[in-house]
Order: C-alpha cells, then sequence, then structure tokens
C-alpha cells in the first residue's frame, strides 16, 4: 500500500501573464515551507507552463495543464496534447473539471478518452467529479459522483493508485464563496473511495489521492485538510496571491 502525499493544487484557471506567473512561482518557493508530507502543484494557462516549468526549482512543486485533447497529434485548431504537456514539463492535467463539462459542454465519454490518454502517455489526471445544486438539494449526490467516476475511470488501469488522481468539486462550492463543510466533504470523499475500493481493491484505493475543490480559502483550509479522506485542494481564487496560497500550503497538519 502507498502512503499518501496531500496534494494542494493551484488552478490559475485564465489568469496570469507570463511575467505575473514566473514572479509568482519564484516568490512563492521562495515563502513556503517544507513539508515531507505534502506537494503543491501549479497549473497556469498553457502560455506560461514553459516559463513556469524553467523556474521551477523545488522537488516538492510539480507542474500541471489545465486540460488535454487525446490525441497524440493532429489537425485540432486549438488544443494541447499529452506528449506535449510531458515535453513542458508538465506531471499532471486537470481533466473534465466543471467549467469544461459546462461551458465547453465536455460529456464522460470524452472525459474518459482524456484520462486515458494522460495515463498512457504517462501523466497524471485529475478527474474532477461534482453535482450541481440542484442534484444536492435533490439528494442525488452520491448517483451523479458515482456515474462521472465510473465513466471517467472506464478502462483506465490504477495501477498502484498512483495514476490518477480524484478531485471532488462541487459545482455550487465553485467561485462562490460557498465551501462544502469538512463533513460534507468527508462525506463524499470517504464516499469516493468505498466506490473505488469496490472496483479497484482496497489497497489501490487507499492509495489514490482525492482533492476537495470549491471555495477553499485559508480561513477554512485547516479543517477540511483535518478530514480522513481529504488528501489535498485544487484551489482556483484563492491561489492567485501568494500570501493567500502559502497559508493554503501550510495548513495545519492533521491530529
Ligand atoms: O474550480 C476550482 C478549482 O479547480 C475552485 O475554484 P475556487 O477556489 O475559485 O472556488
Amino acid at each position: 500500500m502507498v502512503r499518501r502525499k496531500n496534494l494542494i493544487a493551484a488552478n490559475w484557471k485564465m489568469h496570469k501573464t507570463v511575467s505575473e506567473a514566473v514572479g509568482f512561482v519564484r516568490e512563492l518557493q521562495k515563502s513556503v515551507g517544507t513539508f515531507d508530507d505534502r506537494e503543491v502543484l501549479i497549473a497556469p494557462p498553457f502560455t506560461a507552463l514553459l516559463a513556469v516549468s524553467k523556474e521551477l526549482s523545488r522537488e516538492d512543486f510539480f507542474l500541471g495543464g489545465q486540460n488535454c485533447h487525446w490525441e497524440e497529434k493532429g489537425a485540432y485548431t486549438g488544443e494541447v496534447s499529452v506528449p506535449m504537456l510531458k515535453d513542458v514539463g508538465c506531471r499532471y492535467v486537470i481533466v473534465g473539471h466543471s467549467e469544461r463539462r459546462h461551458i465547453f459542454k465536455e460529456d464522460d465519454e470524452v472525459i474518459n478518452k482524456k484520462v486515458r490518454a494522460a495515463v498512457k502517455w504517462g501523466l497524471v489526471p485529475i478527474l474532477c467529479v461534482g453535482e450541481m445544486l440542484e442534484e444536492r438539494e435533490a439528494g442525488k449526490t452520491f448517483e451523479i459522483v458515482s456515474d462521472q467516476l465510473e465513466k471517467g475511470l472506464k478502462d483506465v488501469d490504477l495501477l498502484d493508485g498512483r495514476s490518477v488522481v480524484i478531485a471532488y468539486e462541487p459545482v455550487w462550492a465553485i467561485g462562490t464563496g460557498r465551501t462544502a463543510t469538512p463533513e460534507q466533504a468527508q462525506e463524499v470523499h470517504s464516499f469516493i473511495r468505498e466506490k473505488l475500493s469496490g472496483s479497484y481493491g482496497k489497497d489501490i484505493a487507499h492509495s489514490v489521492r482525492i482533492l476537495y475543490g470549491g471555495s477553499v480559502k485559508p480561513s477554512n483550509v485547516d479543517d477540511l485538510m483535518k478530514e480522513e479522506d481529504v488528501d489535498g485542494l485544487l484551489v482556483g481564487g484563492a491561489s492567485l496571491e501568494v500570501e493567500s496560497f502559502r497559508r493554503i500550503i501550510e495548513y495545519q497538519q492533521k491530529g
């Protein structure tokens, strides 16, 4: 069984120029303490990937793409492939973010192709799942999450549990300031782990990291990270300022 290392990820979405991104990473690497139980991921826009990659000097800091195409290359105007992301130094790629699902109409089939492409060419996909507010209110959270998980991971080899990361991002908590309570996050995270356990066995399920995303801030990070099955965070807005992201990375340890 592989011991899980927590992952604190910055999803910058469509923010930061190259110089802003480089300046941020330079300052962050200097100001954040080193912890042997956690890793940091920066997912800048494509335009800043190479520059950020060159700036990253710490062994506990990693680079990720925010999206990818499922083919290796070809006539796909505007798209970027997994091998291209690897080429600039990425280790991770975010797949199936709710903004991709809703604004860009990505369905589970496309998301699954991206997850499989990432694993095939050696990136770790961060598969995002999560229910909308109406679905939560209708008592359908588990059903939705279960369905997205099953379809997103179809025919994916989880190896020892380190080849994928799952991010639970309730849509109603993204960019709204309304965070899931630690109990709500834990309830869904443990459901996800149970489900993985049923499909892949206990050891693998125990090794998969399950991140929480949705209005994570310095003020709620410690309580979220105390939960048993919360193995890290996917942070949007609060990852755009060095000081708030530093505080989030330096969350208080469990126990
Ligand atoms: O979508 C998110 C991370 O992927 C969450 O965004 P916010 O942290 O801005 O709510």
